[in-house]
């Protein structure tokens, strides 16, 4: 089995919440209330962009040419139709740059975002780039799970289809290649502290879920 193979056998429990979180079987039958869906996007937001600062604050700590590149490239989002498909997503659902602005970023989101950082400046390239794996993976498997649904509210098939699109595939079988590769020289004691990364990366997911669905604030 490959290390990859055991990080997703590890974190299988963990993705099954996911696959059966409300706010996914919500989006796939049309039911998700919309402001749910509001809250999703706005915060996402957030996490993007900084997850896109992190592919290349990680690109500049790698030597490897084509992982480098692989990461300025995700960092300049073109790896997907994301990006792209979220500013239509936001036009549809009228989110203007003003109510994103007065949105403040929620506790998971917070918490998200600054594990991935930590790896980046407290640990070392190969577990910054663990924190970020979750992201494509579960994102590509939610879609193939999803591929033959269709869903009756168009934003939620606009979202489905992006994570079945074969370029997010690409992309995240091009990070699984990344990980192993820079995983591949690693002590058995840091490859174990990489798996625990890519398993809290794997919770926060599944949490990402949660504070959408309960539209999680400070308590402040
Ligand atoms: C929180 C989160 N994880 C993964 C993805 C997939 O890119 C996303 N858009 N948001």
């Amino acid at each position: 089995m490959t290390f990859t193979d055991q990080l997703h056998t590890a974190a299988m429990p963990v993705w099954q919440q996911s696959f059966h979180h409300p706010f996914i079987t919500e989006i796939a039958d049309g039911t998700l209330p919309l402001d749910k869906f509001r809250f999703y996007l706005k915060q996402d937001r957030y996490y993007l962009e900084q997850f896109g600062d992190l592919h290349a604050a990680i690109a500049r700590q790698i030597s490897t040419p084509a992982i480098k590149q692989f990461l300025l490239d995700g960092a300049a989002g073109l790896h997907d139709g994301e990006t792209q498909i979220r500013h239509t997503m936001f036009k549809e659902l009228a989110i203007t740059p003003a109510e994103i602005k007065t949105t403040p970023i929620a506790p998971t989101a917070y918490g998200y975002v600054t594990h991935m950082d930590f790896q980046l400046s407290h640990a070392f390239p190969a577990a910054a780039v663990a924190a970020l794996l979750p992201c494509y993976w579960l994102y590509s498997e939610i879609g193939q799970n999803l591929k033959d649904v269709h869903s009756p509210v168009t934003v939620y098939q606009q979202f489905l289809d992006s994570y079945s699109a074969a370029d997010f595939n690409d992309g995240t079988q091009q990070m699984i290649q990344i990980v192993e590769q820079l995983c591949a020289p690693l002590s058995d004691e840091q490859k174990a502290y990489v798996q625990k990364v890519f398993l809290q990366s794997s919770t926060y997911e599944l949490h990402f879920w949660q504070m959408a669905y309960t539209k999680e604030q400070w308590p402040f």
